[in-house]
This record gives structure tokens, C-alpha cells and sequence, in this order.
């Protein structure tokens, strides 16, 4: 303080100079030495912050009195201090609020812009945050009003908020940034400011993008997928698995996939499926489940356990398409392969396969067993007479007939034509196979109605035993053949066992 009143004093001394009013003055009017009288003033003034005018008399000349001129230009001196003062301390006290901004939204990620309007009404950028800067280093278009003037001259039109979404090309690529602008309210000035805000959307953008894109390859895809969490419990499921087993979604969240269940499955099977999931964190497979329905239905089932980032399991994913008919194709061809389309009997290439598994099993157990070569008696004659269509139904009678007459573990196909052959499994005593040829000679005879009409068929069967006629498959069949051609021989409808003459 000290100091500043030293420094007016001393303005006050470079300013005083004498004047020809000071030498008029009347004597009486001087109170006191002008230059302290002065200094008074001036410390009067610039204490109370006020800039008094007063008729400051000399005692002359000699004296070294101050004209009122010189007066008047230290106080505008004093003025021009205090101005000064007050725009520095202004200046000051705005540069300390654009530091507190700068504070207040350095932390921000957002970007900041404030923008005034100019005295032409043009919006200016008074104000950026720092992410606003380097957002507007990075930008290829780096003016703000370049990609949201839109935005400020209406906040400034209207006073209301306004946002919209607009993409950037920057160094580090294209960005999505939400831009809103609000006008400063003031309740008496028309509106002199705009606040610009920007949120960087290109990661939410990219999230929501990989989200959307991932809802719709899980409502689009074929693949039936269930998502449990790790207690079993049914989360999610597309509209492929809703499709597939019939159950609406609110059907099936919260429970477990058992409700799915065919039943068709030991408890080994899926013992052995939890196995793997917990071993090696996946599993697949081919499952049966059943439709809400009821309908059984099969699905190739793939199942991967999801892990969170402590390595705990936190869901399974099972993924599966519905390979009902493809199965029923496959044992289709699988049918056609291995059984006579007309009868539904084993063919050919099934009775040789089984007949060599017997064989085998026959050979290990010291066991026997025995071949029925079979051809029908006078089936021509049904043909000829009611055509191909009731030879086939009589065909079919006679193959169930066939199939009742013997053990369900024996075997009975149909080669071709009216030629049949029986592996009987295992022959205790030759006894008991020539039993089953006369109950199926017996079970043949009966006549056989095809629509309006009655047929009565014969059967000539010849019998082969293994090992006691042959060793081998091929062998076994030749013998057997053999023996059917000597039953047709010796008057048809008989059996002949092997080298044993007519029975
Ligand atoms: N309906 C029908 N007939 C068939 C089929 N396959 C072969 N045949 C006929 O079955 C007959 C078999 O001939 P054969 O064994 O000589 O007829 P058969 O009258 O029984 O003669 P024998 O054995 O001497 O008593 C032929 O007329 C064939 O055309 C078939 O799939 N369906």
C-alpha cells in the first residue's frame, strides 16, 4: 500500500506545474500546501475508490502552488489507473473462469464447444474443451460449424435444444459423434451464447451394429440354438428351435432342456455328455427329443460350454439342426439295402450276412445251425390267373406266415421270386428244424384270400445243417438248394432234409 501511494505522489509531482490561475488565487483561499493537499486527494480518491475534483490554490508561484489543470490531469492520470486496475483484475477474473472451464470439462470425453455471436449475428467459437481440440487437429473437417452449423444457428434461432448424429473423417478413422446445442438462457438479453456438445458414438455405434448383426443371423439362422446359464436353465432360444419343437419362447425360458426329453436315451448317455462338457468344454452328437406335440424327432446337437473371464462356465450354447428326415431317408436307403421291398423280409445280401455272423458264432460255441431253402408249389398259377398284383399279395402272406411259423430270432428272407430261406439259430436237434418245416409247410397250405378270390399254394423246403452238411455259407445254401430241388422232385409240398432222403 506503502508503495502504490508513494507512486501517486509521485504522479501527482510529475503532473504539477504552475498556471496563471494559481498566481489570481487569493492567499486566504490556501488552507494548505497545495502538493499535500493534492497528494490527499489523490490517496482519497484512489482509497475510496473515487475521483474527487477539487479547487486546489497554491500560495503562488513561489510557493510552487498547482494550477486546477494540472489537478484535473492527475486525477485523470488516478482514473486511468483504476480503469486499468479493473480491466486487469476483468481480464484476470475471466481468464481464472475459462481455467475453471477448462477444469470442469478436461475430464469430460466429450467435446465442448461455446460459440458467441458476433455483432455481424454470425456464430463464433469462443470457447473448446480439450477433447474438442484434438478432435478438431484430428478432423479433416476441422471447423466445428462444419459439421453442426446446422445445429448452433438454430439453438440460436430458437433458444430450444437441438441434436443430431453426423459422421467425421479423422486421422484415426471415421467417427460417429452425437452433437446437441443449447443455448445459454438469459432472461433479459436475446440469446448471446451457444453451448455445442459431442459424445463420440463410434464404439456404441460398432457395439450396437454387432448386436443388431448378431440378433439377426440368431432369428435368421436354420440352426435350432438354446443358451442356458451354468445352472441348465433355459435363457434364450431362436425362433429356428420354436419352429422346430413347437414351443413358444415363453414356453421354455427358466427351464430345463429335459423338457425336451425322449426318454429314448440310457442315463450313461448324457453322463457321458456332461463328461466332455466339463472335460473338454464341448460336446456333440446326435440326440432324440420330442416335439411339444409328442412327436419324436433326431437333431445333430453340438454343445459348447462359455466361460467367463474368471474361467468359471457361465452358459451353454447348444447349437442343432433337425435330422429327422435325413435319418429317415438314411434307413430308408439303409431298408432298400438290406430287406425286400415287397415283403419287408431280409434279402439276399442280408441272409448271407447273417447267415456268416451264425456261422462264426456257431464255430466258437460248438453250436449248430440250420438253412430252409424254400420255393413255392403252383405259384405261377396264381399269377397267371389273377394277375401280378394278387401274386404279390399272396406273396406277402405267405412271408407273414413264414415269419410266425418260426422264432424270432430266426431269420427269414425272401431271395427272389417264390424262393424264401429261414436260418434257424441255434439246432439243438435236427428234430427241432424239421418240426418248423412242417409247421410251415402247414402254415403255407392254408388257402390264402386275395379280394374275391381263394389260392392255395404248396411249399418244397430242403434242409441243410451246419456243420453236419457243410462249412461253409456258400456250401450250407448249395446243400440246402439241393434238398428243395429233391422235394420238388419227389412230389413238391415236402421238406427233404439233406442227403437224408425224402421226409
Ligand atoms: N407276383 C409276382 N410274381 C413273381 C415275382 N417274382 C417272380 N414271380 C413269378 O413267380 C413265378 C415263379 O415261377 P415258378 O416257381 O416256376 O412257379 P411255380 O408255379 O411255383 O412253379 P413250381 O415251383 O414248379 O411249382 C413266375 O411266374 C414269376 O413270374 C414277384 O415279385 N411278384
Amino acid at each position: 500500500m506503502v508503495d502504490v501511494r508513494a507512486r501517486y505522489i509521485m504522479l501527482l509531482h510529475v503532473f504539477a506545474r504552475p498556471s496563471p490561475m494559481s498566481r489570481s488565487t487569493p492567499a486566504h483561499m490556501s488552507t494548505s500546501p497545495a502538493p499535500a493537499r493534492a497528494g490527499r486527494l489523490a490517496w482519497a480518491a484512489v482509497a475510496g475508490g473515487l475521483v474527487r475534483a477539487g479547487p486546489v490554490w497554491g500560495s503562488g508561484a513561489g510557493e510552487g502552488g498547482l494550477a486546477p489543470t494540472v489537478v484535473a490531469a492527475g486525477f485523470l492520470a488516478i482514473a486511468m489507473v483504476a480503469a486499468t486496475i479493473v480491466v486487469v483484475r476483468y481480464v484476470g477474473r475471466l481468464r481464472r473462469r475459462a481455467a475453471a472451464l477448462d477444469a470442469a470439462c478436461a475430464a469430460d470425453p466429450g467435446f465442448v464447444f461455446v460459440f458467441r455471436r458476433t455483432s455481424s449475428g454470425a456464430p463464433r467459437c469462443v470457447y473448446r474443451n480439450p477433447a474438442a481440440k484434438r478432435l478438431c487437429s484430428e478432423s479433416f473437417t476441422a471447423d466445428p460449424l462444419r459439421f453442426a452449423a446446422e445445429l448452433v444457428a438454430a439453438a440460436f434461432a430458437d433458444g430450444q435444444a437441438h441434436s443430431n448424429e453426423s459422421a467425421l473423417d479423422t486421422a484415426a478413422g471415421r467417427r460417429t459423434v452425437r452433437w446437441s446445442a443449447c443455448a445459454v438462457a438469459d432472461a433479459v438479453r436475446p440469446i448471446r451464447r451457444v453451448t455445442l456438445r459431442g459424445r463420440d458414438r463410434t464404439e456404441a455405434r460398432d457395439d450396437e451394429a454387432q448386436r443388431q448383426l448378431a440378433t439377426a443371423v440368431l432369428a435368421q439362422t436354420r440352426d435350432c440354438v438354446l443358451v442356458t446359464d451354468a445352472t441348465g436353465r433355459i435363457v434364450l432360444v431362436n425362433q429356428a428351435f420354436c419352429d422346430t419343437t413347437g414351443y413358444r419362447r415363453e414356453e421354455v425360458i427358466g427351464h430345463s432342456p429335459s423338457l425336451l426329453a425322449s426318454g429314448l436315451h440310457e442315463r450313461s448317455f448324457f453322463r457321458a455328455m456332461w463328461e466332455a462338457l466339463e472335460h473338454e468344454g464341448a460336446w456333440q452328437g446326435e440326440v432324440w427329443n420330442r416335439r411339444k406335440n409328442g412327436d419324436l424327432f433326431a437333431e445333430a446337437l453340438s454343445i459348447t460350454a462359455l466361460r467367463d473371464e474368471t474361467g468359471r462356465v457361465s452358459h451353454y450354447v447348444g447349437v442343432s439342426s433337425d435330422i429327422t428326415a435325413q435319418k429317415a431317408q438314411t434307413e430308408q436307403l439303409q431298408h432298400l439295402a438290406h430287406y425286400d421291398p415287397l415283403t419287408h423280409l431280409a434279402n439276399r445280401a442280408l441272409f448271407h450276412d447273417r447267415l456268416g455272423h451264425a456261422v462264426y458264432r456257431a464255430d466258437r460255441t460248438q453250436g449248430r445251425i440250420g438253412v430252409m431253402f424254400l420255393d413255392l408249389d403252383g405259384f405261377k398259377a396264381v399269377n397267371d390267373s389273377a394277375g401280378h398284383d394278387a401274386g404279390d399279395h399272396l406273396l406277402q402272406e405267405v412271408a407273414r406266415r413264414l415269419v410266425a411259423s418260426v422264432r424270432k430270432a430266426d431269420t427269414v428272407s425272401r431271395l427272389g421270386g417264390d424262393e424264401f430261406t429261414i436260418l434257424v439259430e441255434p439246432v439243438l436237434e435236427v428234430n427241432q428244424i424239421v418240426a418248423a418245416a412242417e409247421r410251415i409247410i402247414a402254415a403255407v397250405n392254408r388257402p390264402v384270400t386275395v379280394g374275391e378270390e381263394t389260392f392255395h399254394v404248396g411249399v418244397s423246403i430242403g434242409i441243410a445243417v451246419y456243420p453236419d452238411h457243410a462249412t461253409s455259407v456258400d456250401g450250407l445254401l448249395e446243400c440246402a438248394d439241393h434238398a428243395m430241388y429233391q422235394a420238388k422232385q419227389q412230389g413238391k409240398n415236402r421238406y427233404v432234409l439233406h442227403a437224408s432222403g425224402a421226409a
